[in-house]
């Protein structure tokens, strides 16, 4: 009794729903911002948005999965195979959110009063009530989404109108329903704050008109969030009533009871006991759910027991609403009554909102979180493989790189040895080529000029086209720009710069260089340039080293020796071969006074005798053949050839 009192003060201090008196009679103020209704509706709300979120993710895995089902290394058909069932599971997941709600079950003997209680709760007369066995099968309230009234039988489709409860009554009773069916009943949720908050109702026929208890447990029980069981004040808990939800703890664990002692405005009419009556109907009840159900602890099961009218509570609210109302007089006490009421709802309230979240919920985001850590898995190992992969493919282009690096070092040693040997063949019947240009030779200075350039084109063009015929993938290398390009007098062919290593280009860029050709030959192979013309410097070291011996031997006068003839002969040949008789000239004067007058006289007459001979022959096709030979030892281009092959040059020359 100090439970019911405190409840109550609590209750008129506003602890409750907002109620408001109005002309004697209570309003309920239909903004629910604060019903505890609101943490399963704001729960739902957000795990909604987390799987659409990892509808999302998973479908994002998916499309990658077949960006890269071309890659079975990367993910095999099964991968892909896997993650796609991922979208059907949160796909269903979505769908059965979407129909998730709260739900409480109403259980009692037969006219104890459960569709009044549920009219009550709804501010309305919906369900058909009366005396007797009204209820002939489970009806299921829920709010309507067209916010249209109308209701369905199990199977079917079609909406039946419901515009009043003895309409409903009396439809239902055309159908003859099996007791055990189900008719859905939409009702607007503007209409209902536990409708707006996806609170479903249903009434059962009474237990005690039964035998299909475990049919109904099974069929309309197992996903319920709370049970209320309308007893009757009047009397006292029946083994009908105790039956059943001794069933029911036996196939859901901790199942949350409210036990409503209903049509407490009786005791009204006896206020001497009403005292007694509540304590001992009280105690039974906690002793029903915590000692033989075990559903909760003694003070957990006192805060679940309330002593009501659902018959004033209903007739209260249909004033509210300025409803008709058949029997408009209340009992003494109705207020008190309906303030429990009123509390019973808000403990429900809280109890099925928790309920809800802690099995629907959980349960929801369990399996969300093992899908996107089973898909994160699938695309972890994905990415795994392509690390991997990359990392094999990067090992065997690097080997790749190391091996084109070799090859094309061994190529450009190659086309270097190539042309190298190219070059010299080619720099070694230069003579050949200049012998071939036959345009009359004049020895003017202007025509000599002129000759000298054209032979000079006669040439390059010659070695040119001679490179580009034994070279044509050198040729090719150095590109059409280099093709095209004009050659300078002093640049060889651009083809061949491209593609001649660098260390051979600069001795091929000196080649055309020829200082001493016109001394020669304004002096008519006079002395200046002997050292030149005479070919290798092993010759004019030689001389020097024969005249160092000669003047050990100074004033042996007599016969030339062998060894002196040699010499002489050897004098006389360069003598011949250079043209040089000045500097023979030079040099005998030297001899004479190394070697002694014989040597001498022996040599200025050899000399004489060229001389007279070189007079008599100097005619212009002799200094033609002569411009053409010092031409080719002075564009000799040794240095071109590289160091290993300049003796052989020297000898093959
Ligand atoms: N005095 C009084 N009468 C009530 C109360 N609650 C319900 N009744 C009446 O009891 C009768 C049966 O009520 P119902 O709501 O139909 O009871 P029920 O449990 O749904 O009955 P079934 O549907 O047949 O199982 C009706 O005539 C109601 O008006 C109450 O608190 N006080």
């Amino acid at each position: 009794m100090a439970a019911y009192v405190n409840r109550t003060i609590s209750m008129m201090a506003g602890d409750g729903p907002h109620i408001t008196m109005n002309n004697g009679t209570h309003r309920v103020n239909m903004s629910n911002v604060d019903s505890p209704l609101q943490i399963f509706v704001r729960a739902k709300k957000k795990i909604n948005d987390i799987f659409i979120e990892i509808d999302d993710y998973v479908k994002d895995a998916v499309t990658f999965m077949h960006a890269v089902a071309g890659d079975s290394s990367i993910a095999s058909a099964q991968d892909l195979t896997n993650v796609e069932a991922y979208v059907s599971k949160v796909q269903a997941i979505r769908e059965v959110l979407k129909r998730d709600h709260m739900k409480v079950a109403f259980f009692g003997r037969t006219s104890n009063g459960k569709s009044t209680v549920i009219n009550a709760m709804l501010h309305d007369k919906i369900l058909p009530s009366g005396i007797g066995h009204t209820t002939n099968c489970f009806l299921q309230v829920e709010g309507s989404d067209t916010n249209e009234s109308f209701m369905r039988t199990e199977g079917s489709e079609e909406k039946l109108s419901v515009q009043s409860v003895s309409q409903l009554g009396h439809a239902l009773c055309a159908t003859r329903l099996q007791e055990c069916s189900l008719v859905h009943v939409y009702w607007p949720r503007e209409l209902c704050a536990l409708l707006r908050d996806d609170v479903v109702l249903v009434d059962s026929p009474g237990v005690d008109v039964t035998p299909n208890l475990d049919e109904w447990i099974d069929k309309y029980c197992l996903d319920a969030d709370v049970f209320v069981l309308v007893a009757n004040a009047e009397s006292t808990l029946m083994i009908a009533e105790k039956n059943f939800f001794h069933k029911v703890s036996t196939k859901i664990s901790q199942p949350n009871i409210f036990i409503l002692n209903n049509r407490w405005d009786a005791s009204a009419s006896e206020p001497e006991y009403m005292d007694q009556v509540r304590s001992q109907h009280a105690n039974r009840c906690v002793d029903f759910l915590s000692r033989e159900l075990r559903v909760c602890t003694p003070k957990e099961a006192e805060e679940r027991i309330f002593f009501i009218s659902a018959k004033e509570a209903l007739l209260t609210r249909m004033r509210e609403r300025e409803k008709p109302v058949s029997s408009p007089i209340l009992a003494d006490g109705h207020q008190i009554r309906y303030f429990e009421f009123v509390d019973f709802e808000r403990k429900f309230e809280e109890c099925i909102s928790q309920s809800a979240v802690r099995t629907k919920f959980a349960q929801h985001s369990r399996r969300g979180k093992n899908i996107a850590a089973e898909v994160m898995s699938a695309l972890e190992q994905m990415k795994a493989s392509k690390v991997e992969k990359q990392r094999i493919l990067q090992e065997q282009l690097t080997a790749i790189e190391e091996q084109l690096t070799s090859i094309t070092r061994q190529m450009k040693e190659k086309i270097g040895k190539m042309v190298s040997l190219t070059l010299s063949q080619e720099i070694r019947r230069l003579s050949a080529l200049v012998d071939e240009y036959d345009t009359p030779f004049r020895t003017e200075r202007s025509a000599l000029e002129q000759y000298k350039r054209a032979l000079h084109r006669h040439v390059e063009s010659g070695l040119g086209s001679r490179l580009k015929k034994r070279l044509p993938h050198v040729h090719h290398l150095a590109g059409p720009q280099a093709r095209g390009s004009r050659q300078c007098d002093n640049a060889p062919p651009a083809a061949l710069r491209g593609a001649v290593p660098a260390q051979l280009r600069q001795p091929v860029r000196r080649l055309p260089r020829r200082p001493h050709l016109q001394i020669l030959l304004r002096d008519h192979g006079a002395h200046t340039e002997i050292p030149a013309v005479m070919g290798p410097p092993a010759a004019t070291t030689d001389v020097v080293r024969l005249s160092n011996g000669g003047a050990a031997g100074a004033g042996a006068m007599g016969p030339l020796s062998a060894e002196e003839w040699g010499m002489v002969s050897r004098f006389a040949l360069s003598a011949l071969t250079s043209q040089g008789t000045m500097g023979g000239l030079l040099l005998s004067g030297l001899l004479l006074k190394t070697v002694g007058w014989r040597v001498v006289v022996v040599t200025g007459a050899v000399y004489g005798a060229l001389y007279a001979y070189e007079r008599l022959t100097w005619t212009a096709k002799a200094q033609e053949r002569v411009f053409k030979r010092q031409y080719g030892a002075v564009n000799d281009v040794r240095p071109a050839v590289p160091p290993d092959r300049r003796g052989h040059h020297r000898n093959g020359l």
